[in-house]
């Protein structure tokens, strides 16, 4: 069972040895390097989000308005963060949320692939995006025995989306992970005023680039020509027409585990439970598509309406505190979004391993000092309501 916690013994041992930290420890640290580090459009790209900005903002709020319970001399001097998905156990409840533009966040190495060895050398799993700029093969063979989810958008043809799939299962990933709530752009005004965004220019498009059933559909399946390559990725990207009629289908593309991602509201749960998924990823996209309360707030009605079907959550965790306390609202998995993207621009491989290990190190230190020694005290533990 690893000791997260160590990570912080482990500092501050090399600090008494004169080796001093290079990397930041807390969110708002890694966020200034970040926006100093990134090309302003890029920057604008990634942190900035729908509207006025009010939920992707919401979303971390509202974590300040749940505070956990201390418990003294519980004996929780070691803790067991592992939790169970999709028949694995995993090492601890964390993981990577897709993030479509990683692979040209970083400069010496390509992000997804970054993000990759970050996962194999962590074991916190990564959910690939559909928007990779290397082949999901070439990220799936860096993933070393970490597990790795396919993130999917659905094109609007369903051969390429069956391409794609069959690509994922070959390729070894361990579910597909459907995103649901970006069948259109959201109304993003910092991308609106600079004109453009990362993959109108090409960037991230490789996972239709190297698809053979892609290729076939652009003229004499040439797909060396950058703008006839965004035009008809444009074109096929988003799937409007989508409806809860087309899950039959969506399920009968695989037999890997299926997961929703973008799902807030318990009638979609209960409708998506009747689909038969696997998995439910309640999620509003980081504030990034559309204006909604909190992502947090919707936590706890989409875990009761999923009964045993385990609940993934993301959207505003910015700290292990963050993490425990999407575990007591019933999370099975907590996904790191930002947070670990500013670690890749700023240090590559090194900085999102860094970036997890004291995320980790802070959940672990949290669960002990409040007394908890597993998930499943966590969960069983009411949160205050401040
Ligand atoms: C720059 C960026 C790109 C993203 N691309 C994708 C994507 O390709 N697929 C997807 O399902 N979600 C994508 N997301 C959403 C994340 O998976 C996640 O829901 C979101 O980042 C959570 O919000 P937070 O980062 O503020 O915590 C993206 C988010 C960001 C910031
Ligand atoms: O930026 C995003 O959040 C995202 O997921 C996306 C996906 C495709 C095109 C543009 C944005």
């Amino acid at each position: 069972m690893p000791n997260f916690a160590d990570y912080q013994l482990g500092t501050y041992f090399a600090g008494l040895a004169g080796e001093l930290p290079t990397m930041p420890f807390s969110f708002a640290a890694w966020e200034r390097l970040a926006e100093e580090k990134l090309e302003h459009r890029l920057w604008d790209y990634v942190a900035g989000g729908a509207g006025d900005e009010q939920t992707q903002r919401g979303n971390v709020d509202a974590f300040t308005r749940y505070g956990l319970v201390p418990h003294m001399l519980s004996g929780a001097a070691e803790r067991d963060l592992s939790v169970e998905l999709f028949g694995m156990r995993l090492p601890s409840p964390v993981f990577m949320a897709p993030i479509g533009v990683l692979g040209v966040m970083t400069e010496d190495e390509h992000g997804d692939l970054a993000a990759a060895r970050a996962a194999a050398e962590t074991g916190v799993p990564l959910v690939g995006s559909t928007l990779m700029q290397d082949p999901l093969e070439d990220v799936a063979a860096a993933l070393g025995d970490t597990p790795g989810f396919f993130q999917l958008y659905t094109p609007n043809d369903r051969e390429v989306a069956e391409s794609l799939v069959r690509r994922a299962e070959a390729a070894g990933y361990r579910a597909l992970v459907v995103t649901l709530d970006t069948w259109t752009l959201g109304y993003r005004p910092r991308d609106l005023q600079h004109g453009t965004f990362p993959q109108l220019r090409g960037a991230c498009l490789a996972n239709y680039v190297s698809d053979p059933v892609f290729a076939s559909r652009l003229p004499n399946g040439d797909t060396s020509d950058v703008a006839t390559v965004v035009q008809h990725w444009a074109l096929m990207f988003g799937n409007p027409t989508l409806t809860w009629d087309d899950l039959a289908w969506l399920r009968g593309l695989t037999d890997l585990p299926l997961v929703l991602k973008g799902i807030c509201a318990p009638d979609d749960v209960r409708r998506a439970v009747d689909a038969g998924v696997d998995g439910i990823y309640c999620s509003n996209h980081g504030g990034r598509q559309a204006g909604s309360a909190p992502a947090l707030h919707f936590l706890p009605g989409v875990v009761d309406a999923a009964g045993d079907l385990p609940v993934l959550f993301d959207s505003g965790v910015r700290s292990g505190v963050d993490v425990v306390k999407a575990l007591a609202l019933g999370a099975r998995a907590v996904g790191i979004g930002r947070p670990y993207g500013y670690a890749a621009a700023v240090g590559g491989t090194a900085g999102v391993v860094h970036a997890l290990r004291s995320l980790l190190a802070e959940a672990d230190l949290t669960m002990g000092l409040n007394g908890y020694h597993d998930v499943a005290e966590v969960r069983s533990r009411p949160l205050v309501r401040l």
